[in-house]
């Protein structure tokens, strides 16, 4: 028997999807798991022969009864990932459906599929969903999978020389202004760096744009000091969708494994991990992430950063994911 974990490829790399699955996959495989590959590409070019020749090439490495860690989704679209479970099926493996997103959540003209993917993922040994509270949604569309674990955390594996982070009264934001976009019109205290693709004129004299950067140049400088801000799409927590209250945020791990303490929204579904371990602050609006970072002495600051080295070494050696994954296989082999 063997353990298998899907990843997918043909993504941009600025995807966060892709880095997500691919980092997963980089940490299962310490633990020797097999990977099955899928490409990103446009299923509806394929007839059904073809579709149906494309998987048996990724799965010819299955074996009978195997175990089958799939990340959802593919992103190849239901049908892709429908064929997949089929053919799992037909070997009789264990499938443990790693939910990374739920698309019918995403975005509210994709909720009609909400019965289709309970159904996939219906058909799994375990499933492995971000939070709690995606835990109570998707009992409350109709799961009824028995062995459910929490993910709780990313992690975000490196082994970059960083600096000490310095005590500055700056925060960082890294992720998109296109999809976070109120974020440029930050106009509070505390200066802020953005680490994104733009194009835009920045007028703002709070907003410092630092371009995209790639994974080692991101955690440099952000390891420099200051603190990681993480917020939703909307500025005002009352607007917010429910998917992010639902989630879990990469950029959270990426400061962390940066060694810099976070600013979160109460919203976040992991806001009382960082509220227990000391690792930064947990506010109501951006008016008092600013205010908190302010009041902010140095020796407070000192003692997160020490909070944060210990998280950190856990996120920078993949344990979060390596703890979860062996907790996983060992739970549907009834160990
Ligand atoms: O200049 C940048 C800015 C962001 N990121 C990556 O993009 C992620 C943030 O993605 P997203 O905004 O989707 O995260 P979430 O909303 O889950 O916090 C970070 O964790 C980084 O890994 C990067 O590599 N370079």
């Amino acid at each position: 028997m063997k353990i298998n974990i899907t990843n997918i490829y043909g993504m941009s790399g600025q995807s966060t999807a892709l880095i997500a699955q691919n980092e997963t996959v980089k940490i299962a495989k310490k633990l020797d798991f097999h990977e099955l590959s899928f490409y990103f590409y446009n299923i509806y070019s394929d007839s059904q022969g073809e579709l149906n020749s494309r998987l048996d090439g990724v799965l010819a490495k299955l074996g009978y009864g195997d175990i089958v860690v799939y990340q959802s989704p593919t992103w190849n679209g239901r049908e892709y990932d429908q064929a997949f479970i089929r053919k799992c099926k037909i070997l009789n493996t264990k499938i443990i459906t790693f939910i990374h997103d739920v698309p019918p959540l995403m975005f509210p003209s994709n909720y009609y599929l909400m019965p289709e993917y309970i159904e996939m993922y219906n058909q799994s040994d375990l499933v492995i969903v971000p939070s709690e509270k995606m835990k109570e949604r998707l009992i409350q569309e109709g799961l009824t999978v028995q062995k459910i674990m929490i993910q709780g955390m990313w992690d975000h594996v490196h082994e970059y020389p960083l600096r000490q982070p310095v005590f500055q009264k700056k925060l960082s934001f890294a992720g998109s202004v296109e999809r976070f976009e109120h974020i440029s019109n930050w106009t509070h205290t505390t200066p802020l760096d953005i680490f994104s693709e733009s194009n835009q004129e920045n007028h703002n004299p709070s907003v410092s744009f630092k371009g995209w950067k790639t994974d080692p140049e991101l955690l440099f400088a952000l390891s420099e000091g200051g603190f990681g801000l993480v917020w939703g799409t909307s500025e005002n927590p009352v607007d917010e969708a429910d998917y992010y209250r639902l989630n879990i945020s990469h950029k959270v791990s990426t400061y962390l494994a940066a060694g810099i303490p976070v600013v979160v929204p109460s919203y976040l579904s992991n806001a009382s991990f960082i509220k227990e371990k000391g690792l930064g602050y947990v506010v109501d609006s951006l008016e008092e992430a600013s205010r908190l970072v302010e009041e902010t002495t140095a020796e407070t600051y000192q003692q997160m950063v020490e909070n944060v080295y210990k998280v950190s070494y856990a996120l920078k050696q993949g344990y979060f994911t390596k703890k979860l994954l062996i907790d996983a296989v060992m739970q549907v082999l009834d160990i």
